[in-house]
């Protein structure tokens, strides 16, 4: 991990620069791919399948058969596992859902707020390097809460041409409609466009890769709307001497498993905390079976060493970190300044994977920055606000005048009849 020293305010910027590839560097790629599927459907999903996946489909659609077959193939313990985390993630999303908002705004003029679900919704779980099922529960069970009809599910199948039976198992556990092997940049293009196979949706969620974050921004170009960018995982935890480095280390490493494009950062205002998890990042490193891609992700990671917590706090709202540990003395200086993060955990027993899995919250969160203006996935995410009025002929009279006034002053003749209409039959 690169050390670093009281960076220099003007060198945040390269500082706290992520790994990953940009839009730019992707988006021919991304272009090409989506045109290929829009105008020939399926037969490209399998091409690029072949490509990327290196697996030949015939069939993409997931069966009955197959669904029935991974029951069998999850152990009794991970199904008990997959339902605990799905019943905390019930209970946290149901206690998202809101009223209606009704307010009568001038006498007779009776305005209200309504959220109704978005009707197809397509989720990417991603399977590249590790099959992802805990992804499912994030986004399938607040789309059933919210009342989605149509939830179609992508992600890509393995060399045999198979989805892990846990993926399998928890779609089918949490209400998905349709599973179709297919993953990546096609994958988002056929949610995009429809084919054969994929049904078109309305809005595409769920984390990915680069290539699949940069699908999912051009699916925008088609009208489509996404969850967010929600790219390579990242981590950045802030402690102080009162944090365990062993605990520090493995929330690190936990984040730089992930994938080579993965970045995990300690800030600290102790050199001591710093050299300490330096140490154990390494010992721990070497017992993990995916060492390799860990090692990687550390080498693009870093280590910060700031004077204050003032300046601890700039540098974290500055990078707006995917996930943020606290775990320092004084934490609620931490937890009231913090203004862009995904998901803020607190404490030396709030380890990153328990939002990961079983806490409650959402683990779809925006990385690469984003969280300065996107929100994790949360049950809002799958419905629309639509609102509502009913003006009787009270309220047309208190507010009618105004309405003219404003129609003519935007020279817009035909606004104003609307209401000069209606005035006139009152008098
Ligand atoms: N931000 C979040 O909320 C969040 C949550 C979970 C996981 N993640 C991230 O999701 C990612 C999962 O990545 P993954 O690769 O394991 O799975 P993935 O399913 O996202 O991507 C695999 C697909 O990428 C495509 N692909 C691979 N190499 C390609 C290339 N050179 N050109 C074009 N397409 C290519 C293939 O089609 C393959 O099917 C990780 O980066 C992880 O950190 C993020
Ligand atoms: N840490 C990931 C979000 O960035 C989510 C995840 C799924 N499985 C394990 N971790
Ligand atoms: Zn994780």
């Amino acid at each position: 991990m690169n050390k670093i020293y009281n960076p220099k305010r003007a060198d945040w910027t390269d500082v706290l620069k992520r790994p990953t590839q940009t839009v730019a560097d992707i988006e021919g790629l991304v272009n090409g791919i989506f045109e290929e599927v829009r105008s020939n459907g399926d037969g490209i999903l399998k091409k690029y399948t072949k490509q990327f996946d290196k697996v030949v489909l015939e069939n993409m659609l997931v069966s009955e058969a197959e669904i029935e077959a991974a029951k069998s193939l999850v152990s009794n313990d991970l199904k008990e596992a997959i339902k605990l985390a799905k019943s905390n993630i019930e209970v946290f999303h149901e206690a998202q859902k809101t009223d209606r908002v009704e307010v009568e705004t001038a006498p007779g003029v009776t305005c209200w707020q309504e959220k109704r679900p978005i009707q197809k919704v397509g989720l990417y779980i991603p399977g590249g390097t590790a099959p992802l099922f805990s992804t499912i529960l994030m986004l399938a069970v607040p789309a059933t809460i919210a009342g989605c009809k149509e939830i179609v599910l992508c992600s890509p199948p393995d060399k045999e041409g198979k989805l892990n039976p846990a993926i399998l198992y928890a779609a089918n556990l949490c209400g998905v409609t349709k599973i179709v092997k297919v993953g990546g940049i096609q994958a988002i293009a056929g949610m995009t466009f429809g084919t054969e196979t994929i049904p078109q949706v309305y809005k595409i969620f769920g984390p990915g890769n680069q290539y699949v974050t940069v699908a999912k921004q051009i699916a925008t170009k088609y009208g489509v709307a996404i969850d967010m960018p929600a790219g390579p995982s990242e981590l950045l935890v802030v402690a102080d001497d009162s944090a365990s480095a062993a605990f520090v280390a493995s929330d690190l490493l936990s984040q730089a498993e992930h994938g080579v494009d993965s970045q995990v950062i300690l800030v600290s205002t102790s050199k001591a905390i710093i050299d300490a998890v330096e140490k154990e990042v390494a010992v721990q490193l070497e017992d993990l079976p995916r060492k390799e891609i860990a090692k990687q992700a550390i080498a693009n990671s870093k280590l910060i060493y700031v004077d204050n917590d003032q300046d601890a706090i700039d540098l974290i709202n500055e990078y707006g970190p995917e996930h943020f540990i606290v775990c320092v003395e004084n934490e609620d200086f931490y937890i009231d300044n913090t203004q862009n993060a995904g998901s803020v955990f607190i404490g030396n027993y709030t380890p990153e994977s328990a939002g990961d899995y079983a806490s409650g919250t959402n683990h779809t969160l925006p990385t690469n920055g984003y969280a300065k203006q996107y929100s994790g996935v949360n049950l809002d995410s799958f419905l629309k606000s639509m609102t509502f009025q009913k003006i009787n002929e009270e309220g047309i009279q208190n507010i009618g005048k105004a309405i003219e006034l404003m129609a003519e002053a935007e020279g817009l003749q035909a606004h104003k009849n609307a209401v000069t209409l209606r005035l006139n039959s009152l008098k």
